[in-house]
């Protein structure tokens, strides 16, 4: 049974796909090992790590004697010996460096859960959290408390929820505990810890956040020796994942691994859903086995660019807020609500807890976002779609390009204040350009076309030309928001840096928050030939909104429901950026059509990180 290449290619198939498969075919002659390769490359180009050859929705074709002529093929393995491709039993396809990562991580992830203690007694955790959480009621802050007294003993500690729930509160707290009790936990005594995040844009909200959670704590603390621990945390420095581990562009490795671990005790990783396969891979590599790592993040964003989706798997893989009979016991009495149990060779239970509560006071998108999270109730969606509005989610009909006109108008009325201020005063400085630039973001699901953020940005200039005098025969003028497209580590500018462009004594200059080599945030200004490849920002895609928050957000989606782009984690991601209005400018049928479609990748990590099930 042997089939043949397809002649023609899928349309969303890479060139990479086809020259992989006809190099296999030319150097192997079997178009079936070629097919499961093409199928293998391309579901990577889509975010698999793998292609499962009998899965009945794509139609990959491999039957039952197929799969054994496949398993027959020197080329192939199960992974036990080198072969370039790997397919393992459940019929999953790999190109071998996916399945090491998947391997890798999951054996690594495992075996620091093995390692997992309860060193703290009972009197002691519940002293602690009484002054780690004095004045916050029990009830709400059960899941809060769970983690920050689970916490000692873990080497590996996922703690998720969606916006505004406290996991930046939860988490200083949680540090703190490790650094009182850090000798009991199997660290130092003054265990170093380091803060990182995917993008340079998440790193540096996740020190903002760190640095309000410990001035409040200086203040809240009723126990000394707690606030003499707070300096111990740092507040101003938090790298991007590939600083943190030394990445060398090029020759595209890490001087971090496990020949070289990272010299940090604790590493706490904010919006982990960004963090791919092949990264999270590098960064379990990288740690000491004694070292803590604690992730952070909402695995109903959006999962990483690149193949995985690590933490939506770990989160599934343990069993939902459900401690191991020995935790539970342990901290029943110091919770208001008795958590569940589940046996004790659910390997991840007790290390992944989820916060439920959203700490959001008072804010009108809450529903929306919570509605959004998980397949919408469909009576939910139906009263959206026919009152236009819940709270502060607002939706605008945009059926075509002439909609989107009287959209993007209507968006210029509304923050027309603003926007003068950006563009028109010249005694604007560039701190306060930055801060009114983050009040409001445009977010398109596409790059490209009339409704991407390409076209987008194109229309807008037009129209705040007409509207505020700008010449827009200049790409450059004053108040034109820059993002950053390609990392320039020479200048310190990252992908995804958001700049603003001011005409000053000195010309005009493209301005910039950034940290410098310490961590401290500052503000840049380059020469916009200076910069590296960037683009217009008053719309960027929700890809590149991801760890990043505004107060307005309007969301684009094509009216193409057809389009695969379109999917509930991509509504989500967008509409949990907003922190106080958000308004979405779809048709009814593109909308419908993202929110019944989640994102479903195909991996094995989830299996494997069950033991007896991979
Ligand atoms: N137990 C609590 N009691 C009162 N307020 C709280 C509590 N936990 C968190 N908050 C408040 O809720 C807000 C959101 O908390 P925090 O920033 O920790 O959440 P987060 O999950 O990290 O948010 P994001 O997803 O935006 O990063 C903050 O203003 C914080 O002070």
């Amino acid at each position: 049974m042997n089939r043949p290449l397809p002649a023609a290619a899928p349309a969303d198939e890479r060139a990479i796909d086809q020259t992989l498969a006809q190099w296999v075919f030319k150097r192997t002659d079997s178009a079936l090992l070629a097919s499961a390769v093409r199928a293998a490359s391309s579901a990577e180009g889509h975010g698999h790590s793998c292609a499962w050859l009998t899965d009945p929705q794509t139609d990959a074709g491999f039957d039952a004697d197929a799969l054994d002529v496949l398993r027959q093929h020197a080329w192939v393995g199960d992974g036990s010996r080198f072969t370039p491709f790997v397919l393992d039993a459940q019929n999953r396809f790999y190109l071998r460096r996916n399945w090491q990562h998947e391997t890798k991580l999951a054996a690594a992830i495992l075996q620091r859960c093995q390692q997992r203690t309860l060193p703290i007694p009972a009197d002691t955790l519940t002293d602690d959290l009484d002054a780690l959480f004095a004045g916050m009621p029990a009830g709400n802050t059960d899941w809060q408390r769970a983690a920050v007294a689970a916490v000692p003993g873990a080497r590996f500690f996922v703690l998720t929820g969606g916006p505004g729930t406290g996991k930046t509160t939860t988490v200083v707290r949680m540090l703190l505990m490790l650094l009182r009790h850090a000798r009991a936990c199997g660290l130092p005594a003054l265990p170093s810890i380091a803060l990182a995040a995917p993008t340079g844009k998440a790193a540096q909200r996740l020190v903002q956040a760190i640095a309000k959670g410990k001035a409040e704590l200086q203040t809240t603390l009723p126990k000394e020796d707690f606030r003499d621990l707070l300096p111990l945390i740092p507040h101003a420095d938090a790298r991007t994942l590939h600083r943190l581990l030394g990445y060398r562009p090029m020759e595209n490795t890490f001087s971090h691994s496990a020949r070289n671990p990272l010299a940090e005790d604790i590493v706490v990783v904010d919006e982990a859903s960004m963090v791919d396969l092949a990264m999270m891979c590098q960064l379990l590599e990288a740690l000491r086995p004694d070292a803590v790592l604690i992730l952070l993040g909402d695995p109903g964003q959006l999962a990483s660019v690149d193949a995985g989706s690590v933490l939506a798997d770990i989160v599934a893989s343990a069993p939902s807020n459900q401690l191991p009979p020995g935790m539970a016991a342990l901290l029943a009495p110091m919770l208001q609500n008795a958590p569940g149990t589940t046996t004790n060779d659910a390997a991840l239970a007790g290390q992944v807890l989820t916060l439920t509560h959203s700490w959001r006071a008072g804010s009108g998108l809450q529903r929306g976002i919570e509605a959004l999270r998980d397949t919408p109730d469909p009576a939910w969606l139906d009263t959206l779609l026919s009152a236009r509005a819940d709270g502060d989610l607002h939706l605008r009909h945009c059926p075509n390009p002439h909609a989107l006109r009287a959209c993007v108008d209507s968006w210029i009325e509304r923050h027309v204040d603003l926007l003068q201020a950006l563009l028109t005063s010249s005694s604007i400085d560039a701190g306060a350009a930055l801060q009114n630039l983050h009040q409001l973001q445009i977010l398109s699901a596409l790059r490209d076309g009339p409704f991407g953020a390409q076209g987008l940005n194109e229309l807008i200039s037009r129209q705040l030309a007409a509207r505020f005098g700008i010449d827009s025969n200049h790409a450059w003028y004053h108040g034109r928001p820059v993002i950053i497209t390609r990392n320039d580590y020479a200048r310190g500018l990252f992908n995804g840096d958001v700049g603003i462009a001011l005409q000053g004594a000195d010309g005009l200059r493209v301005w910039f928050e950034l940290s410098d080599r310490d961590g401290n945030a500052g503000l840049r200004s380059f020469s916009p030939r200076a910069l590296p490849a960037h683009e217009s920002a008053w719309a960027i895609t929700i890809h590149r909104s991801q760890g990043s928050e505004y107060r307005d957000v309007a969301v684009v989606l094509p009216p193409d429901e057809d389009n695969r782009i379109l999917t509930r984690e991509l509504v989500y991601t967008a509409i949990s950026r907003a922190r106080n209005h958000a308004e979405m400018w779809v048709t009814d049928t593109s909308l419908r059509a993202a929110l019944s479609r989640p994102i479903q990748r195909q991996g094995g990590l989830r299996e494997r990180l069950v033991p007896g099930k991979a």
